[in-house]
């Protein structure tokens, strides 16, 4: 399988079908039961009290259905959602145009909010705080900074890196959700739901086999379905079993925990070049040829929630599991995880 089969980032040719098998609302969304609960809390309070809920920032892996969520709660308070990214609010003049834009109750998406520049950064927390954005007019001595009042709006943050958030921002987020990886009976009643979307003939065995190798990701769900029901359209009668979703599955190289390449790269390096750790993790990264950032924010996260990697204060050390998934002994002697 190719790197970008696995990865949980979304390809770009992804997203009309990732829109067609989103989740509409609370009840369709799947999973994160405490993020859910306590988000309806919020949501409803506010609601009751007839005023803008607080700032929500939404931080986990990529695919987890954080983008899905910012609708879902937009949804909820039946308002507008306007949608932009960190990486698009360059300069702080194309912040304060969205802001001054929006209409009283309205829901503000900034997707991958860490990314923002710092202008637009500090431009936000007086947004968030009294509804108020300062323009300045002007350069040099002669500028002056005219306040303007924005309509009362919630913010939704999402971050795949809540660790890359400034303080001050974090501070002005009244409620953070933390996603975390679904468990395979979740990921089960997701694939199952986005085959009867697709019409895609899933058969229960067939469901099981593939939530259990999503590594804990929907968005990987859904990718290894689409491809499952090729590999059953093209080699079968289009039936999806256990027995076509386990050979399809190997013929992307899918292993039998969800680890994708860069996984188990990443834990061969560990184990066979660095003696199972601990090692940093840029020096990790290099041996395998990638990003620090991917290595920590793609892989680290699965591999540990696996139990293959621990994160300690000397570096990353691969445990016992990790050892004996790549079929070798874990060496005797001081137990470093
Ligand atoms: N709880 C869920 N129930 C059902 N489907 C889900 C759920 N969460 C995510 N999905 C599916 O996974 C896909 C990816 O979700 P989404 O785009 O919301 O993830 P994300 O966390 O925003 O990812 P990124 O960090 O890449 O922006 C969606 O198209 C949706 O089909
Ligand atoms: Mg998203």
């Amino acid at each position: 399988m190719t790197e970008d089969e696995l990865s949980p980032f979304a390809a770009p040719a992804e997203r009309d079908v990732e829109t067609t098998l989103r989740p509409r609302d609370l009840h369709e969304f799947v999973g994160q039961q405490r993020v859910r609960e306590q988000l309806e809390l919020v949501l409803h309070g506010a609601m009751r009290r007839g005023t803008a809920p607080d700032h929500v920032l939404l931080s986990g892996p990529p695919g987890l259905g954080k983008t899905s969520l910012a609708m879902i709660i937009a949804k909820e308070l039946n308002s507008a959602i306007r949608i932009t990214s960190g990486p698009a609010l360059e300069r702080a003049g194309d912040l304060a145009a969205m802001l001054s834009n929006l209409v009283e109750g309205d829901v503000l998406f900034i997707d991958e909010i860490h990314r923002m520049a710092r202008p637009a950064e500090e431009m936000l927390y007086l947004a968030m705080e009294d509804f108020r954005v300062d323009v300045v007019v002007g350069k040099g001595p002669g500028a002056t900074s005219i306040p303007l009042d924005i309509a009362p709006f919630t913010l939704v943050g999402a971050t795949t890196r809540s660790g890359a958030l400034t303080g001050p921002l974090r501070d002005r987020f009244g409620f953070t959700g933390h996603m975390e990886f679904y468990s395979a009976d979740e990921l089960d009643l997701i694939v199952k739901r986005s085959a009867k979307i697709l019409g895609v003939d899933l058969h229960d065995d067939g469901a099981i086999e593939i939530a259990s190798r999503s590594r804990g990701t929907p968005r990987i769900a859904n990718r290894l379905l689409r491809r499952v029901r090729d590999f059953a359209e093209v080699r079968a009668d289009g039936r999806v079993t256990e027995e076509i979703a386990k050979q399809a599955l190997e013929v992307y190289d899918v292993d039998q925990l969800g680890l994708d390449r860069l996984d188990r790269a990443v834990l061969t390096a560990l184990v066979k070049s660095f003696n199972g750790g601990p090692v940093g993790v840029s020096t990790l990264a290099v041996a395998v040829g990638e990003e620090p950032t991917t290595v920590e924010e793609v892989c680290e996260p699965y591999l540990v929630r696996a139990g293959m990697l621990a994160r300690t204060p000397r570096g990353r050390v691969a445990t016992p599991a990790a050892w004996h998934h790549l079929g070798l002994e874990p060496p005797a002697g001081d137990q470093l995880w």
